[in-house]
C-alpha cells in the first residue's frame, strides 16, 4: 500500500475537539504540518445547536460555520474528509484507511462518542430509528420531518429532552418514553426534574415514564412503537436518544488502555506516549466528560504541551451543564461518583433547587430547574474543582 509522507501531527476527528486543538496550536504560533482525518464531511459546526435549530427555523446547512476546505485554509492544515481510519499500527506509526496507509509521528484521537441503540426485544426495521449525534444525522432528521409528523422520542436524557423541547417549540406532536422514573435521571434528582416535566406536559408532551419500547413495527412514515406497558404509539418519526458511548474501538484494537473512554492522564496522554486523546472519547483520570467546556480546556492544555510546555497539565473548575429546555431550563453539577452526602431541596412548581452536601456541609453538587437556575453562578463558586 502507498505510504503518505510523514506528517508531524495527525488529528483523528473533525468535531469540536479536533478543530479546537488545531486552532489552539495555530494561536500559539505552532506551524508544524497537521493532517486531519475524518469520516464525515469535515464541516465545522456547533453540535449543541442541533437540539435548538428546528424552532429557530435554521436549516442544517445554516449550522455550518465553515466547510472542510475553508477550515483547511484558515488553519493551514490538510484535511482529508470521508476518510475512515480502520486500524492503528502503533509499532509502525501508521493508520490504515481504505485509501492507503498514513504515517504519524504523533497522533491525537478525537473520535467523539456514538449513539447507543435501544434494547428492543426484536430488531427494529431498517431506518426506523434516527439518532441525532452529528450533522449528517440532523440532515436526515430534517428531511424526514414534515409539519404534521407525530414524533416519538426514546430516552429522557439531555439529548432526548432537548430534542423534545425543540419539537414542541416548533409545534409538533411529541411523545417521550423513558425507562426512568423522571426526566434527566443521570443529571438531576426527581424533585428537580418535576417542574420541567410539568412545563413540557403543559406544552402538550405525552410523557411515558417508567416505560421502555419493546419493539417497532410498520413502515417508513407510519411506525408503531410497542411498550412494556402494553401501549402502542403511532409515530411518523422515531428519535432514538438512549445514550452515548465514547468511540474507543480503534484504541481498544490498538491495545491502548481503555475504560469507559480512552484512558488518559492529566496531560491527555494515552498508554502510548505518542498518542493523546481528548473530547468525548477520552477518560481523564477516571472522568468521561462529554461536554463542550472540558474539551475546550483540554484542547488549550494539549496545544501548550505539544508546543513544548512539558509542565502543562489539565485542571478543571466545576462545570455545571445547562440543559437547553427553554420552557423550564435546568442546570446540573452532578456530585462526583461515589460521593457521600445527601440532597436538600427547596422551591415549588416554578423551580426547584437541590444541593448535595457532605457531612461537613461542603457543597459537592447541585441541580436547579426553572426560576432556580438564577442560583447557578453563586453555587458554582462554592463547588470544589473537578480536577484540581
Ligand atoms: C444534540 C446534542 C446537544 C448537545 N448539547 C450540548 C450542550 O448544550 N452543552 C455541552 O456542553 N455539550 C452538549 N453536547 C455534547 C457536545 O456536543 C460534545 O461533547 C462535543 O460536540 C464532542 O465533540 P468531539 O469533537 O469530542 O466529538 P464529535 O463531534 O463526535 O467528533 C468526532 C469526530 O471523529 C470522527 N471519527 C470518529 N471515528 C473515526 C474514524 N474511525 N475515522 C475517521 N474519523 C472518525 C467523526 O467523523 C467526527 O468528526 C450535545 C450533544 C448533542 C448530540
Amino acid at each position: 500500500m502507498p505510504l503518505t509522507p510523514a506528517a508531524s501531527l495527525v488529528i483523528l476527528g473533525s468535531g469540536m475537539a479536533g478543530y479546537q486543538l488545531a486552532t489552539e496550536l495555530r494561536r500559539l504560533g505552532d506551524d508544524r504540518p497537521i493532517l486531519m482525518l475524518t469520516q464525515d464531511g469535515g464541516e465545522a459546526y456547533s453540535k449543541p445547536l442541533l437540539s435548538t435549530a428546528l424552532a429557530k427555523k435554521q436549516q442544517p446547512e445554516q449550522l455550518i460555520q465553515a466547510t472542510a476546505h475553508e477550515q483547511a485554509k484558515r488553519l493551514q492544515i490538510e484535511i482529508r474528509h470521508h476518510r475512515q481510519v480502520q486500524a492503528i499500527d502503533r509499532e509502525q506509526h501508521t493508520l490504515l484507511t481504505e485509501q492507503g496507509l498514513i504515517r504519524y509521528d504523533q497522533l491525537v484521537l478525537a473520535t467523539g462518542a456514538e449513539a447507543l441503540a435501544p434494547r428492543l426485544t426484536t430488531p427494529s426495521p431498517e431506518g426506523a430509528l434516527l439518532s441525532i449525534n452529528d450533522l449528517d444525522d440532523y440532515r436526515r432528521f430534517r428531511q424526514q420531518l414534515t409539519a404534521d409528523t407525530p414524533v416519538v422520542v426514546l430516552g429522557g436524557g439531555l439529548v432526548g429532552v432537548e430534542m423534545t423541547q425543540d419539537l414542541l417549540n416548533a409545534g409538533h406532536s411529541v411523545s417521550l418514553l423513558a425507562r426512568s422514573a423522571n426526566l434527566l435521571p443521570g443529571l438531576v434528582p426527581a424533585a428537580v426534574a418535576a417542574p420541567l416535566q410539568w412545563a413540557l406536559q403543559q406544552q402538550g408532551l405525552k410523557q411515558y415514564l417508567n416505560t421502555s419500547a419493546t419493539s417497532i413495527s410498520g413502515q417508513p412514515g407510519q411506525w408503531q412503537v410497542n411498550t412494556d406497558q402494553h401501549q402502542t404509539l403511532d409515530a411518523g418519526l422515531i428519535i432514538s436518544a438512549t445514550g452515548l458511548r465514547p468511540r474507543i474501538q480503534l484504541a481498544q484494537q490498538a491495545g491502548l488502555d481503555c475504560g469507559r473512554g480512552i484512558r488518559v492522564n492529566r496531560q491527555l496522554q494515552t498508554s502510548d506516549p505518542d498518542i493523546h486523546a481528548l473530547g468525548d472519547c477520552a477518560e481523564i483520570d477516571g472522568l468521561n466528560l462529554m461536554y463542550v467546556q472540558p474539551l475546550m480546556a483540554s484542547a488549550r492544555m494539549l496545544a501548550s504541551l505539544l508546543h513544548g510546555d512539558d509542565t502543562a497539565h489539565l485542571s478543571l473548575e466545576a462545570l455545571p451543564v445547562l440543559v437547553k429546555t427553554s420552557r423550564c431550563p435546568v442546570v446540573a453539577a452532578t456530585p462526583p461518583a461515589g460521593s457521600r452526602g445527601e440532597w436538600q431541596f427547596s422551591g415549588d412548581e416554578e423551580g426547584m433547587e437541590g444541593q448535595f452536601l457532605d457531612a461537613q456541609g461542603q457543597l459537592l453538587g447541585f441541580a436547579l430547574s426553572g426560576k432556580a437556575v438564577r442560583q447557578k453562578a453563586r453555587l458554582t463558586r462554592l463547588l470544589p474543582p473537578l480536577l484540581a
